[in-house]
């Protein structure tokens, strides 16, 4: 498991040089970038963040999004009336002159600020009804955005480990911070309008305020700016095992795991490892909260200190003789209010920042998933097949250090069974991935009809293949649309029933509650499950179900009993009399009459031809297919020793 774990797990400290190395080094490059953005670019490269959300929030919702900017910044206007009424009020009430004058004085400015505390209230209302109905419409719109993308990606995307990292926090944390950011960009509009209006009556009252005033929120600022970075630069890093734990989570809870945690008593070892990431996890968070503290308490002592130096300059001007008290009065109220307008001001920055950190991630997501996806081709409209040519395939996993197929070159043609037969581990499956199109080769070409698989329109392409998978997926729908599947199209009965029939499938559907119509899941009403042959007879009729030129088979009979596996052989015979069928398949008998029969061994070609060929070569082939025929006809097998034997 160590070898999995992320790096994270190598030091706790984001300051270990050790551990920085590691992180810009595993992730890409922008990675580096995006974390160390002084205060300065950060600002600067807010306003682009926040247009791309304000985009997506008109996208989703334009009454909302309007009325989220319209009501907050109309509520940051009304402030500003309420403020310069409340300087009106105390400015009348330490005017010179007797009580009822001052009071009389006084009395506008305090039915002024009545009403528009009143009207801020319910402006402030409206706001939160608008941003409480836009958030949800733009994590909506995000995340279908982000699934739309990531199942476009090539397959080997999945293979790719920062891949998954990337969409995992793309997924449970961008798609969130996604339908918050436009709410935080009207805050920010909201309290600078507030502001402005607070810098204008303190300029009017005393020019020395207005920097003092700035001097009192820098330090806090910058130190809550500071501190949602140590938090972004924790959870990014955290990446793997948030993911990890997610998996275990989903191990240890649905039933798909259910069986096998209880049969080899996994529990144990679940908890352990679940524990032992979570501790991680948690120390991890907690180290951060420690070095947020201490940040914060610096900034909030230097702006203390400010605060002070602020209010000493204000009495020193009232002491000096400097300014009026009347003045002193009203400064010291605007004063105040504009440290709760700059301290506002500055949360929403810092939330709009932190919000914009994880947007840029979930940003680069959606460039790195477009990256991953195959061009959208006009490519070529693939015709009937009429051959399908391998040439000097070459093929490697992502990160993996050897080949899996070297220079492999095979033909099928239309009315053949062409058989794919090697040990396990040889490449069978991941040639047959590649015929598929859901891998390209590192080299060499797969051509249908003589044009390169990569130069024709893939969805069309994928409609005239019938693929049944070694490791197929049961999903949880009804039997039908696990053999339809995709099907844009209503379901064309005669297809159905004729796959049905020929997987062996029809008996299967016989026995389910509501016949086609069974889910089949039992975590869901009426769900039914299946035994190992039943879902290998759904996945074959879902490979037989298309109109397809040709069925490529990998292992379709290893979980069928001898009557459902040889009615299906005598089906990929019937099949290829109009199609071409690739069959891969460990059960020799059934490749003999395969028209032609190709050997993989390591990832190569090592021998091809009818059975009668091979057979008589005496090669590799020649061999598997002794073994398999001496263990029927009661000759002499290998023994197999139990381990441990001495
Ligand atoms: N997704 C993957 N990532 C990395 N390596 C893989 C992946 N899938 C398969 N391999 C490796 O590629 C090689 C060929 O595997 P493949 O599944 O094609 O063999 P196969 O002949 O179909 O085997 P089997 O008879 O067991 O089904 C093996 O070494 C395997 O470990």
């Amino acid at each position: 498991m160590d070898d999995i774990l992320p790096d994270d797990h190598a030091c706790p400290h984001l300051k270990c040089p050790r551990y920085r190395g590691k992180l810009t080094s595993r992730f890409h490059p922008w990675f580096s970038d995006l974390t160390r953005l002084s205060l300065r670019r950060m600002l600067t490269r807010l306003p682009a963040l926040i247009a791309t959300a304000l985009a997506w929030s008109w996208k989703a919702g334009p009454r909302e999004t309007l009325l989220t900017i319209g009501l907050n910044v109309a509520a940051g206007a009304v402030s500003a009336v309420v403020l310069t009424a409340v300087v009106g009020i105390l400015q009348g009430l330490f005017a010179e002159g007797p009580t009822p004058q001052r009071l009389q004085a006084a009395l506008p400015s305090l039915l002024l600020a009545g009403a528009a505390i009143v009207a801020r209230a319910g402006l402030r209302s409206g706001a939160i009804w608008a941003q409480g109905r836009l958030t949800p419409l733009v994590e909506r719109a995000v995340e279908v955005e982000l699934v739309s993308v990531a199942t476009a990606t090539r397959l080997e995307a999945f293979d790719d480990s920062d891949w998954c990292d990337q969409l995992h926090r793309a997924r449970t944390l961008g798609t969130y911070e996604a339908g918050r950011i436009t709410g935080y960009a009207a805050d920010i509009a909201t309290e600078l309008i507030s502001l402005l209006a607070v810098a204008t009556v303190v300029t009017v009252l005393h020019p020395v305020l207005l920097p003092l005033l700035v001097l009192t929120v820098a330090p806090v600022g910058w130190a809550a700016i500071r501190s949602a970075r140590m938090r972004y630069e924790r959870m990014r890093a955290l990446s793997t095992s948030n993911r990890l734990l997610y998996m275990y989570t989903h191990a240890m809870t649905e039933r798909d795991s259910a069986a096998e945690l209880r049969a080899y008593a996994m529990r144990p070892m679940l908890l352990a490892e679940f524990s032992r990431i979570s501790d991680h996890v948690r120390d991890s968070l907690l180290a951060v909260v420690g070095d947020q503290t201490r940040t914060r308490a610096l900034g909030d002592v230097l702006g203390g200190i400010a605060t002070l130096a602020t209010y000493t300059a204000l009495i020193a001007l009232l002491l000096a003789g400097l300014m009026p008290l009347a003045v002193a009065g009203a400064a010291y109220v605007a004063l105040g209010q504009g440290k709760a307008a700059l301290d506002r001001l500055m949360s929403a920055i810092n939330s709009c920042y932190e919000s914009g950190l994880y947007l840029s991630d979930l940003l680069e997501a959606f460039t790195e998933a477009r990256r991953r996806t195959p061009p959208a081709t006009s490519g070529t409209t693939p015709g009937p097949l009429q051959e399908l040519r391998v040439q000097g395939v070459d093929f490697a996993y992502p990160g993996a250090a050897t080949n899996a197929l070297t220079d492999v070159s095979i033909t099928v043609e239309r009315g053949q069974v062409v058989a794919l037969v090697g040990e396990n581990g040889s490449g069978k499956s991941t040639l047959a991935t590649l015929i598929s199109g859901l891998y390209s080769p590192d080299a060499g070409a797969i051509r249908w009809n003589g044009t390169a698989i990569t130069d024709l329109d893939q969805e069309q392409l994928h409609a005239r293949i019938g693929l049944i998978r070694q490791q197929y997926q049961q999903w949880p729908f009804s039997a039908e649309r696990n053999i339809t599947m995709a099907a844009a199209e209503a379901t064309d009965a005669g297809r159905l029933e004729r796959a049905l029939r020929l997987s062996g499938a029809d008996a299967v559907v016989h026995e389910l509650g509501h016949g086609l119509a069974t889910p089949l899941d039992t975590r869901f009403k009426d769900g039914e499950d299946l035994s190992g042959g039943q879902r290998q007879r759904i996945a074959a009729a879902r490979g037989l179900y298309p109109h397809a030129d040709l069925v490529i088979a990998d292992e379709p009979t290893a979980a069928l009993d001898a009557r459902a596996e040889e009615r299906l052989f005598a089906t990929f015979q019937a099949a290829a009399q109009g199609a071409a069928v690739l069959l891969i398949t460990h059960r020799l008998a059934s490749t003999r009459t395969a028209d032609w029969i190709y050997v993989l061994d390591h990832g190569r070609v090592v021998e091809q031809g009818t059975h009668t060929d091979l057979i008589s070569r005496g090669g590799l082939y020649a061999e598997l297919y002794g073994i398999q025929a001496a263990a029927y006809n009661g000759g002499p097998v290998s023994p197999v020793r139990a381990t441990g034997d001495s």
